[in-house]
């Protein structure tokens, strides 16, 4: 049925009637106020207000920034902010790391912490805030079987801040993680380092170097070790003068010596008086000349790059040479790499090695030291031995009676004792190496046991070389069959 619209209006409550609806409303509403106020504390309403106010005026956060710092830039070049990185978040790591790698390395008193993957740091720097994380590249492949706590190459850090913080972070912060850096080091408190190829990227491996070598310890002739020291000295200091002369900042020595002369020993004497880590190539893992080339751009400044017993490698020996020398082309019918044989697989070229050393790739990288030993420098090609490329030749020779006092002080910490006189007279004729003698006066701490026991030594030797001197070689070799022959029937 339709409705009219007087119908309607007759089913509109009247004006009065809405009226008195309204006041009871307020009244309620009044009535509600005072209660909550009675029964809620003023703080706790305080608090929802501002809660509800900062909900509805909310304003959209700032927009982040990311910075990656990776081990490797470019394929080879190490990049030096991560070991800085690294330990600069060792000491803030806190009580929000809930899991955190401990350590203690030689060297070191105290414990060392190290950041996990997936770990976060927060840290603070001249008002502005920053997020590190340790991250994998592999972290989203397979993550269910991630290893968290076992290092690999494929880790980076994963800096996170505002965006208008960008500079600060660029420009002071990072800069300040490099000078702490370089300031531990300067301070004594970096461990140097041996670095051995390679990982399974190619890349060098490394570890705590702790030879205890010096150039106090060190069996030579004063003069000599001078020498070196000096033109270690005059190296280090003239940066400025090696660039005004446009050549790049190296030096090349090579030792060389009987085995036993202590070429290994100058070496980590030269590291630790230099404070210089160690890469030890060993030409032989080379495999083309492109990863030679790699591997020695892969080096880190103020770094000695050793290459003990070159002479092993075909690719560096002197082409004049006899072939049929004997002496010196020992043939290994079951060695295809011995370079003696004729099936030698040449793995690259001495060009390469050269132009690494001072060519133009050379001058990617500063303060290096190369040191070649050999036990056959007149086996090496001359284009190695000029100077520029061996700068310095340095004769480790038989133990003269200046290098024995050097042994005898370290090793039994006395300056005299009646024997020397004796003992001297026979190291003057006798070829020993410092070696064969350390190993004498290891046996005993009673400097009269063990000065008797290297007289006695010398005494056979001095022996073994008369009767050689007599008899020829092979009557030397039946005499110490005899003299072996003896021993073993008691
Ligand atoms: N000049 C030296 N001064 C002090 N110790 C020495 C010296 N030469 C040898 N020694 C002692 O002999 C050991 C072997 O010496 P080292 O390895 O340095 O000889 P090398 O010349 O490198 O021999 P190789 O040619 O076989 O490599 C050293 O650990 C050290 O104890
Ligand atoms: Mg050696």
């Amino acid at each position: 049925m339709a409705c009219t619209l007087v119908q309607y209006a007759r089913m509109l409550p009247s004006s009065a009637s809405l009226l008195s609806y309204y006041a009871s409303f307020s009244t309620s509403m009044m009535l509600l106020r005072n209660a909550c106020k009675e029964l809620v504390p003023e703080k706790l309403e305080e608090y929802v207000l501002e809660k509800l106010s900062s909900f509805f005026s909310r304003k959209a956060p700032p927009s982040q920034s990311t910075f990656i710092i990776d081990d490797y830039w470019d394929c080879f070049d190490r990049n030096e902010l991560i070991k800085a990185v690294t330990l600069y978040l060792s000491s803030k790591i806190g009580p929000n790391n809930k899991t955190v790698k401990v350590g203690k390395f030689r060297k070191q008193e105290d414990l060392t912490t190290g950041l996990v993957r997936g770990e976060e740091i927060v840290d603070k720097f001249d008002g502005i805030e920053v997020t590190w994380k340790l991250l994998n590249e592999n972290d989203n492949e397979n993550s269910g079987r991630q290893k968290r706590y076992v290092s690999d190459a494929n880790s980076y850090f994963e800096l996170t801040f505002e965006e208008k913080d960008r500079d600060i972070v660029l420009k002071k912060y990072l800069t300040r993680i490099l000078q702490i850096h370089e300031a531990n080091k300067n301070q004594g408190q970096r461990v140097l380092q041996l670095f051995t190829k390679k990982n399974y990227r190619g890349s060098w491996t490394s570890l705590d170097f702790d030879h205890p070598s010096t150039f106090d310890t060190l069996a030579m002739d004063y003069d000599l070790k001078k020498a070196i020291m000096d033109d270690l000295d005059k190296f280090l200091s003239r940066k400025d003068f090696y660039r005004r002369v446009g050549k790049a900042w190296k030096r090349g020595y090579l030792l060389y010596g009987p085995p036993g002369t202590g070429k290994s020993s100058l070496i980590a004497a030269i590291a630790n008086y230099l404070k210089y880590d160690i890469y030890n190539l060993e030409l032989g893992s080379v495999t083309s000349d492109t990863d030679l080339r790699d591997t020695l751009l892969d080096t880190g400044n103020k770094s000695l790059i050793v290459v003990e017993d070159i002479d092993c490698n075909q690719e560096v020996w002197n082409r004049d040479l006899s072939d049929d020398d004997d002496e010196y082309y020992d043939d290994d019918e079951n060695d295809d790499n011995s370079p003696g044989n004729s099936n030698y697989d040449s793995k690259f070229t001495l060009s390469t090695l050269l132009n690494c050393m001072d060519g133009l790739w050379s001058v990617c990288g500063d303060e290096r030291i190369f040191v070649f030993t050999t036990n056959h420098k007149e086996l090496l090609d001359p284009a190695l031995l000029r100077p520029g490329r061996m700068d310095m030749h340095i004769h480790m020779s038989y133990c003269t009676t200046q290098g024995f006092r050097v042994l005898v002080s370290n090793y039994l910490e006395i300056q005299e004792h009646p024997l020397f006189e004796e003992i001297d007279d026979l190291i003057r004729t006798l070829e020993v190496t410092p070696a064969a003698l350390a190993e004498e006066l290891m046996k005993s701490e009673l400097p009269d046991v063990a000065l008797e026991g290297v007289l006695s030594y010398l005494k056979k030797k001095k022996m073994e070389k008369d009767t050689k001197r007599k008899f020829g070689r092979e009557g030397a070799r039946q005499e110490k069959k005899m003299e072996k022959a003896a021993e073993k029937a008691g």
